[in-house]
């Protein structure tokens, strides 16, 4: 077995096939290792790579609605491109897994938005659903981490609710964003949060959506 060999990627039907399985089964996938190794290294080195100036702060809500809210979130986020061939490889593979998805699930998922976000020392993200029920046209949710060596102090941490659940309850998952893991989760089932990072946290947050343009009127793209 060649060098090569041992450290080529993941298969990636296998992996749309977990996915889907799970979306199936619980509404949501995690997943230590998905993306090929090339791909997750070069993603860690472009984030790390931007100066402060490239991000922008995060805000909540969409378009008119739009409105910067540091009590909700803290993060700063840079959006992906296909200029950047590193971003391009990345928007790649997910638009692999759409296809992936449509094929096993029927989810007529349309395209594809993501950002890459830093949440600096203290920085958190409220709990909140990327998408309200019939409101929106972002169906499933990504989020991928780039941070080697994370430990359980250094806090920020995804955790998962179920919708059914009060404020107070624990949640369903508590997610570490360690360095190459992948979670899918259906957009409008799951209110989440990210807990205070105690150090510098990255993420791509990314979201599948469906064609929501009715008539004449064309769905803005974000
Ligand atoms: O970075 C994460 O773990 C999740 C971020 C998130 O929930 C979002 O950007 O909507
Ligand atoms: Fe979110």
């Amino acid at each position: 077995m060649t060098a090569e060999l041992l450290v080529s990627a993941p298969d990636a039907e296998l992996i749309f096939d977990q996915i889907a399985d799970a979306l199936v089964e619980t509404g949501y996938a995690v997943l230590p290792l998905a993306l090929p190794p090339s791909i997750t290294e070069a993603m860690f080195l472009r984030i790390a790579s931007f100066e402060d100036e490239v991000f922008q702060a995060a805000g909540v809500g969409r378009a008119e609605e739009f409105q910067l809210n540091p009590f909700v979130r803290k993060d700063e986020i840079r959006w992906l491109s296909n200029q950047d061939p590193v971003e391009a490889s990345y928007l790649a593979w997910m638009e692999q897994l759409r296809l992936g998805l449509n094929k096993r699930l029927f989810m007529g998922l349309f395209d594809y938005e993501a950002h890459f976000s830093r949440y600096c020392e203290g920085a958190f993200y409220k709990k909140h659903v990327d998408a309200f029920k019939g409101r929106t046209n972002r169906v499933l949710s990504t989020v991928f981490y780039l941070n080697p060596g994370w430990a359980l102090a250094d806090g920020g941490h995804l955790l998962m609710y179920s919708d059914e659940q009060g404020a107070s309850l624990e949640p369903i998952a508590r997610i570490t964003p360690l360095m190459g893991s992948v979670v899918v989760f259906l957009s409008d089932r799951f209110p989440h949060e990210v807990t205070a990072a105690n150090r510098l946290r990255y993420s791509i947050a990314g979201w599948f959506r469906v064609n929501a343009s009715l008539g004449p009127h064309i769905d803005p793209p974000r």
